[in-house]
């Protein structure tokens, strides 16, 4: 296939050269005036020539996003003739820091123990940034490039509140999480966090793990800060005497990954949750996206006079520029050959490897797991099917670990933090934007290199269209001769009929929900056979009549029902 004839996207460029320093500060803008402050609390003064002002606002409305905007050019304005630039303060040089300490502010000894026991003595852009805003009390949506310290930066000043507050047994801090590998990280974050704090602990509820277990522990050693996953909290809010009243102690509420837990998925368990916890509280919203809808409906949880602070510049991308993002277009029937080809040359030309391969769902995450692993590469696979248990002891060992490959779906696309991941490779159409940010963001973390590739077929490229901001160009895809695609085509083969089947129709149920591809009944019927051919199926495989009604595909012309 000739991958020269798709046309490139259109670019959207607005921001300076890439590569380049760019002559501008952390931005933090929104909505009505704007206000430059130092940040850092008392301790934090400094010289002017190191660090510029930032610019912050107060508040959200439609009218108020767009001058929000132009306030944030003024505020580079002022960045630029403090004379730092953002390639200094973010970058591709190992400098994602700032030049500010945590010693310079005003955090409590026993945090600041902590945090030098962590290895961490010089902020990032986000924690500096928002530090100060937070101990005043207010409440705040940040938006910070993945892999920028956002645990950091909500915990340790929630974790300096609390330490103010008199001991009882109540929920002091409430960290929502969407994903459970997730929360099981923050907590471990808020442990390190925690060190010399002795009077407070932290506890994570996660689904997938026993109820009367959680129950038990919660009721041994009730600790003021809980991470969560919604539907697991609201479990307990159902279920485990006691709990509602513990909640209603709550000072502290974070929303990590904020725009996913607000999105349809989450929304109801989140505003169910949020009754249940005091109106009178701090509410922390933090995300490295933070698309319009998500300040739209931002007063669901938060207070109207909220702080926006964005500290991705105005013209800057969402995506890190030490990152190479390239696309691949090819056939369907192709991808298994090129995916196979890519991680082996990725392979052999790095010893240190450590690739994530995106999946579109959990059962072709499984496929395409049992594909690769037939082709004997060091294969791991972690999706919301695995059991809880199985889906930890990967998460860990791939944490720890080089010379592997995690094939997963997207229950590791946000926040969760693997060191020195080489190449993220994403298959298949991503559920959004906002997801291939977050997906690519699993590598180049802490201002290192890497590499994300996006291997998709001719009729997704309208995806495309959705980033033509970001620096994605397209690569030609490696060319696999007849060997290689006999080898592939043997390893399909060997894989179980069961997973085929189910990765059939998981396929199906995903493309049938993407708004673009469903539009056209019969066209989908058609791609969702090409994706059978190519796993080598002659026929596609019967779905249950049941699925096909709940998917809305009962009587469409082609499809087979069981
Ligand atoms: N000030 C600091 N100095 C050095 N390392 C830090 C600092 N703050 C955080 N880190 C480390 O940086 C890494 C990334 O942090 P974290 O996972 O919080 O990023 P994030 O911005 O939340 O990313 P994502 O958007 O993917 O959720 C972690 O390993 C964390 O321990």
């Amino acid at each position: 296939m000739s991958t020269s004839a798709n046309p490139k996207p259109k670019r959207r460029r607005r921001g300076p050269p890439k590569h380049g320093p760019t002559p501008t500060s952390p931005m933090v803008a929104t909505v009505g005036a704007m206000v430059a402050h130092e940040v850092g609390g008392e301790g934090a003064r400094r010289d002017a020539r190191q660090a510029p002002p930032l610019a912050r606002v107060v508040g959200t409305t439609a009218r108020g996003i767009s001058s929000g905007v132009e306030g944030a050019r003024g505020a580079e304005g002022s960045a630029s003739n403090a004379g730092r630039s953002a390639h200094d303060a973010g970058g591709v040089d190992g400098s994602h820091l700032t030049e500010t300490r945590f010693d310079q502010c005003a955090i409590s000894p026993l945090s600041l123990k902590a945090v030098k026991d962590a290895g961490y003595e010089r902020m990032t852009q986000v924690q500096e940034a928002t530090l100060p805003i937070i101990l005043q009390g207010k409440d705040v949506l940040a938006k910070a490039k993945t892999g920028t310290g956002k645990t950091v930066g909500f915990l340790l000043p929630a974790i300096e509140v609390l330490s103010a507050l008199p001991r009882t047994t109540s929920i002091n801090l409430l960290v929502m999480c969407p994903t459970r590998e997730l929360a099981n990280q923050v907590a471990a974050e808020a442990k390190k966090l925690l060190k010399y704090h002795r009077s407070l602990g932290v506890q994570v509820v996660i689904g997938g793990t026993k109820l009367p277990q959680e129950q038990r522990s919660m009721q041994a050693n009730p600790c003021q800060i809980l991470v969560a996953t919604p539907g697991r909290l609201k479990d307990h809010l159902e279920n485990t005497p006691g709990f509602s009243t513990r909640i209603k102690g709550v000072k502290v509420l974070v929303l990590d990954e904020a725009d996913r837990l607000l999105d349809m998925g989450f929304r109801r368990d989140i505003e169910k949750i949020i009754a249940f916890i005091p109106k009178e509280r701090q509410t922390l919203l933090f995300s490295a996206t933070v698309p319009e809808e998500v300040r739209q409906i931002s007063h669901v949880a938060m207070r109207k006079n909220y702080e926006f602070i964005n500290t991705v510049q105005e013209g800057d991308e969402e995506t890190h520029s030490q990152v190479n993002q390239t696309y691949m277009i090819v056939p369907l029937d192709m991808h298994f050959s090129i995916l196979y080809n890519v991680l082996k040359k990725h392979v052999m030309e790095d010893a240190e490897y450590k690739v994530i391969v995106f999946c579109t769902t959990a059962m072709v995450t499984k496929l395409v797991a049992e594909v690769l692993s037939q082709l004997k590469l060091n294969i791991r696979e972690i999706h919301s099917r695995k059991s809880q248990s199985a889906r930890t002891k990967v998460s860990d060992e791939f944490r720890k670990s080089k010379g592997l490959i995690l094939v997963s779906s997207d229950v590791s696309a946000r926040g969760v933090d693997y060191p020195d991941v080489t190449l993220v490779i994403q298959v298949g159409l991503p559920a959004d934007r906002e997801q291939y940010i977050h997906r690519l963001g699993r590598t180049g973390r802490k201002g290192k290199e890497g590499q994300g590739i996006l291997l998709l077929a001719p009729w997704e490229m309208h995806f495309l269209s959705t980033v033509n901001d970001l620096s994605l160009s397209e690569a030609a895809a490696p060319s696999v001769d007849s060997s290689i695609q006999a080898v592939v085509k043997d390893a399909v083969r060997r894989v179980e009929m069961k997973s085929k089947e189910s990765a059939y129709q998981a396929w199906l149920g995903y493309y049938n929900s993407n708004k673009t591809i469903s539009r056209d009944k019969a066209r989908l019927v058609r791609l969702a056979e090409e994706f059978s051919q190519s796993m080598g199926l002659a026929v596609p495989p019967a779905i249950p009549k049941l699925i096909l009604r709940k998917m809305g595909l009962s009587n469409v012309p082609g499809l087979r029902s069981a």
